[in-house]
């Protein structure tokens, strides 16, 4: 398939994209990556008359750490997440998730923001986000405002983000303690069956800190407060961890697909979640 006829743009900052969303109203996207995009215009899933192209808007890209305090620029692709050390070393959970996105091919084009704004329940970065705590930079029309990534998805590919608004950055603390995103998929280069990213805070063999996130267990990514809660208090044994993924399990809400069926996808989260909780305890 080839998309319908479109009109490209290439604008060099911000405020031209801007106002070429505002000029063409629901006719336009803005182009990041192109991963999601174009093969949903591909697929004539997705009209669009207008697309303006990121690509050339450097503001848009980098990462930066300072005081402790990790900043992504929409535009900033999987792949230079992997190769960031300072990244790695800030906050190896993002490299740990990057590496099991799609393959090299779709991590040298696809973007953290693309894959953050789309609210595809499948994306991985979403989930990751909620689990991080994370902060997203919105800029439109009418200025700039930041949305909590737990507060952003509200059903499949529905944001609290407006069609006039760009995302152009992410920001959240650098995380301590342990770490772990675990990931289910049906071979390499396929979206999760079931994914949780895990951060476990342990001191004097208390966990003092915990937050579980999963991925593509219900339409839109599952921040459970009540998992990390479970396990906060405790020297994370197993009855904790027991708890934990209870609490989490209660939290989705899987539909059956190709993926398979929801008694199988329940199955498979609970072992994730499990897998996730356990080793970011023991990096903890
Ligand atoms: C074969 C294949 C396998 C894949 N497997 C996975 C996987 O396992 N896990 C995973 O997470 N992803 C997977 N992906 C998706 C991939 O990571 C995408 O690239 C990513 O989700 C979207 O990023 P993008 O930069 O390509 O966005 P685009 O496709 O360019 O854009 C996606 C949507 O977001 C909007 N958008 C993009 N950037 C912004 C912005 N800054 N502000 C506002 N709106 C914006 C666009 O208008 C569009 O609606 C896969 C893709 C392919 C092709």
């Amino acid at each position: 398939m080839i998309p319908a006829r479109f009109e490209y743009h290439r604008p060099a900052d911000v405020a031209s994209a801007l106002a070429l969303l505002s000029e063409h109203g629901d006719e336009a996207r803005v182009l990041a990556g192109g991963h999601s995009l174009i093969p949903m215009m591909k697929l004539r899933m997705a009209a669009v008359s207008h697309l303006i192209d990121l690509q050339d808007i450097k503001d848009l890209s980098g990462i930066r750490i300072e005081g402790g305090r990790v900043t992504i620029g929409a535009m900033t692709t999987q792949h230079e997440l992997i190769e960031n050390a300072a990244l790695a070393e800030a906050a190896p959970i993002l490299r740990e998730a990057a590496l099991q996105i799609a393959d090299p091919q779709v991590r040298y084009m696809g973007t953290v923001g693309g894959n953050v704004a789309n609210g595809d329940p499948g994306n991985d970065m979403p989930g990751l986000m909620q689990c991080l705590g994370a902060v997203l930079h919105l800029t439109g029309p009418e200025g700039s405002r930041e949305v909590a990534a737990r507060d952003y998805y509200e059903a499949a590919y529905m944001t609290a983000r407006e069609d006039d608004e760009i995302l152009t950055a992410i920001s959240f603390d650098a995380p301590m303690g342990g770490y772990a995103y675990e990931k289910q998929k049906r071979k390499i280069g396929d979206y999760a069956t079931a994914a949780c990213a895990a951060l476990v805070t342990m001191e004097g063999g208390r966990c003092t800190a915990a937050s579980i996130a999963m991925t593509n267990l219900s339409d839109t990514p599952i921040w459970s407060e009540e998992a990390g809660a479970a396990l906060i208090g405790t020297s994370c044994d197993k009855a904790a961890v027991d708890a934990a993924v209870a609490a989490a399990s209660a939290a989705i809400n899987p539909t059956e697909d190709n993926r398979g069926p929801v008694d199988f996808k329940r199955h498979v989260a609970a072992v994730i979640i499990r897998r996730a909780i356990e080793r970011a305890v023991s990096r903890a």
